[in-house]
């Protein structure tokens, strides 16, 4: 596979990926923005995100940020108390006298240096031990922030464009905050090491201070021009790196690997992957080149500046118009200054970048206030008698307001204590309604009303603790058997005695004596002692869960698509038997032979209610919704021509003709 060696897309992303492998979420937009802006504008910009960290910094730990705060200053104040310190010293040692008497006049000022040096690495120190303790709490305040913001809002947050961009852009706030806990403690050191040097040149004389410039200039010449081009790099190249990593992570999924194995795929992505490799590479020879051709530009540069300051000031201690002693005190300053300078800007870099993820982190935090599902509201009864959809109409968020509601204009009712079925074609509506109904969303106009409580109003926590569910695609948790049970209860500790009643309800008791530790199994391949259940084993599971979460309403969307026919019957047995004790089910399912179970049948056409009634009233109707697509079902229990009876239809059929 040939590859250009542009920076444009190479023959193998176009053909794997039908061109470049750009992210929608714009999770990347933040990197690299201080190449992209320039160092002024990052620095006007920088102070409220810089805000925005402090505060998250000084919620997870006031005192460790205190303390890094006043480490850092006490180091500034010991450095240039010290620089202070070594002239008054070297004056001493250098006057003329007796060698005694000098050394004598320089004793405390030698003492001093003594102390501010140790004083220093005590500063240093202590800033080390407060940036360790203020790191992890901060990443670990940030991750609350973050997973506490996606947990409040409405379901229709989630899915809109904007907040999940966020949410996706957000998610990197943690560990940049942790990061820029030791971008932000190397930019106080730095700053306030040049500003202690050039406030000490400044005094010794005025010449030193521009002298000072000229040395600092050509490093951070440097590194600004590295960062830029590498930036600039990382924009080309990031979406062919991440194409890269696709075909790196498919080639070892394991869901992936029976394919690649009969298919024999593996050479095949080998090639891609070696061909995009090459590219890769090659752009990382070419910087590596030209920071090697810039680093030796600084070098020469600093070189130069380095000997024009040191002839200056042989110069003028040479002349007579700077004392020795200043000039080795200059000599101390210029280095000071200049040995933490390398980093600076790098470190502005790093700390920019960072605060961006920190300031969407902030961002999502107040998004997530006018998304966040109230708290409080209308008592919901425990026992609810009715449920009923008034004229509802819904569109989810972010459709198209000229398209065709999801639901439209809905009127009906769900009596309790009774098994009502909701039947349609695919998209019909079936799964939106029933999340309409638990509160998950809310309708655009109408009302739904738990005895005459507008979910709207209703106090949404009690509502959702009135429901059990098990949805099409319930949530496999990767956790052990024991907790993917009990989780649908999990204010209440962990009971022995309702957790094997609910496996033997839903058939689930010989799925875990199956499992190598029981109950005690880890459901999660890829982790020792990991297992994987079959799709009819996780379904087991997934009623077992509903069954112990003791909730009047029972939500089961297609319960039984992937049980065997024996268990199907038993599943269907004890939703009956949990009606008849009184409990609320809505079945969604497209098996209509399960039908005939219920007490009531709402049929559901491209968002409207077309039939209502009991199965076996639907069937008599003529040209009816629900007879239709009954009867699809029923021919498909035809025997073929020249057996024995003729055609008959399932079970349901013969209870209903
Ligand atoms: N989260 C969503 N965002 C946008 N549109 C959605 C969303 N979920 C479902 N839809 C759309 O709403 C319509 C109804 O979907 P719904 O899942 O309620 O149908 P259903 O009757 O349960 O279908 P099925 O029998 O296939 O499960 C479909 O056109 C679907 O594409």
């Amino acid at each position: 596979m040939k590859s250009r060696p542009s920076s444009g897309t190479s023959a193998s992303e176009q053909l794997l990926f039908g061109g470049p492998l750009l992210y929608l979420n714009g999770s990347s937009t933040h990197d690299g923005a201080f190449g992209r802006l320039g160092l002024w504008s990052v620095v006007r910009t920088m102070p409220p995100l810089i805000r925005t960290t402090v505060r998250l910094a000084r919620g997870a730990d006031a005192a460790a940020v205190q303390l890094v705060a006043a480490a850092e200053l006490g180091r500034g104040v010991a450095q240039g108390v010290g620089l202070v310190a070594v002239n008054s010293a070297l004056a001493a040692v250098l006057a003329t006298g007796d060698a005694a008497e000098r050394l004598g006049h320089a004793l405390p000022s030698l003492v001093l240096v003594a102390v501010t040096a140790v004083l220093g690495a005590v500063f240093s120190a202590a800033s080390t031990y407060g940036a360790g303790r203020l790191e992890p709490k901060m990443e670990r305040a940030a991750t609350e922030q973050y997973l506490t913001a996606a947990a409040r809002v409405e379901l229709a947050a989630l899915e809109d464009d904007r907040f999940r961009r966020l949410l996706d852009t957000a998610q990197y706030g943690a560990p940049a905050a942790r990061r820029m806990v030791s971008h932000g403690t190397r930019v106080i050191t730095a700053l306030l090491s040049l500003a202690t040097a050039a406030g000490v040149l400044t005094v010794l004389h005025p010449v030193l201070l521009p002298l000072l410039a000229l040395m600092v200039i050509p490093r951070s010449w440097g590194t600004l021009v590295t960062t830029r081009r590498r930036y600039d790099s990382f924009q080309t190249w990031v979406q062919h790196t991440r194409a890269s990593r696709v075909l790196s992570t498919e080639l070892t999924a394991v869901e992936a690997a029976p394919e690649i194995r009969v298919h024999q795929v593996g050479p095949f992505l080998l090639k891609h992957f070696r061909s995009m490799s090459a590219n890769s590479e090659a752009e990382q020879t070419r910087l590596a080149t030209l920071d090697a051709r810039t680093g030796l530009w600084v070098a020469v540069w600093t070189g130069l500046a380095a000997a024009t300051t040191y002839c200056t000031l042989g110069a003028l201690a040479w002349g007579g118009a700077m004392a020795m002693s200043v000039a080795g005190t200059a000599v101390l300053a210029l280095r000071t200054g200049t040995a933490s300078l390398g980093g600076m800007v790098q470190a502005i870099n790093n700390l920019y970048d960072e605060s961006l993820f920190v300031g969407d982190l902030d961002r999502l935090r107040v998004e997530a206030d006018g998304w966040a599902i109230p708290a409080g509201g209308l008592d919901v009864p425990r026992r609810p008698h009715h449920i009923t959809f008034d004229q509802v109409t819904f569109r989810y968020p972010g459709t198209d307001a000229n398209a065709r509601p999801t639901l439209d204009d809905v009127s009906l009712g769900i009596p309790t204590g009774r098994i009502t079925a909701l039947v349609g074609e695919n998209g019909s509506g079936k799964s939106t309604l029933v999340k309409l109904l638990a509160g998950l969303y809310l309708p655009d106009t109408g009302s739904v009303r738990w005895d005459g409580i507008p979910t709207a109003q209703a106090d949404r926590e009690q509502l959702f603790g009135r429901i059990a569910m098990v949805g099409q695609d319930f949530k496999r948790w990767p956790f052990t058997a024991r907790v993917n049970v009990v989780i649908g209860d999990s204010h209440a500790p962990a009971d022995d005695r309702r957790l094997r009643e609910a496996a033997d309800q839903a058939g689930a008791a010989p799925v875990i004596q199956g499992l190598p530790r029981g109950w005690a199994t880890l459901l999660a391949l890829g982790y020792q002692g990991g297992h994987q259940l079959s799709g009819g084993q996780w379904q087991r599971l997934g009623i077992a869960r509903s069954h112990y979460r003791v909730a009047p309403i029972l939500i089961v969307d297609e319960p039984t698509a992937a049980l065997d026919a024996r268990e199907e019957q038993r599943v269907f047995d004890q939703i009956r038997e949990r009606a008849e004790g009184g409990q609320t089910v809505i079945l969604i399912t497209h098996r209509m032979a399960s039908v005939r179970h219920a007490d009531l049948v709402h049929v559901l056409d491209r968002g409207r209610l077309v039939e209502s009634g009991p199965p076996g009233e639907l069937l008599d109707l003529d040209q009816g919704h629900f007879r239709a697509l009954y009867e699809i079902q029923a021919a498909q229990f035809d025997r073929p021509a020249g057996s024995a009876t003729s055609a008959s239809p399932p079970p349901a059929a013969a209870d209903h003709r």
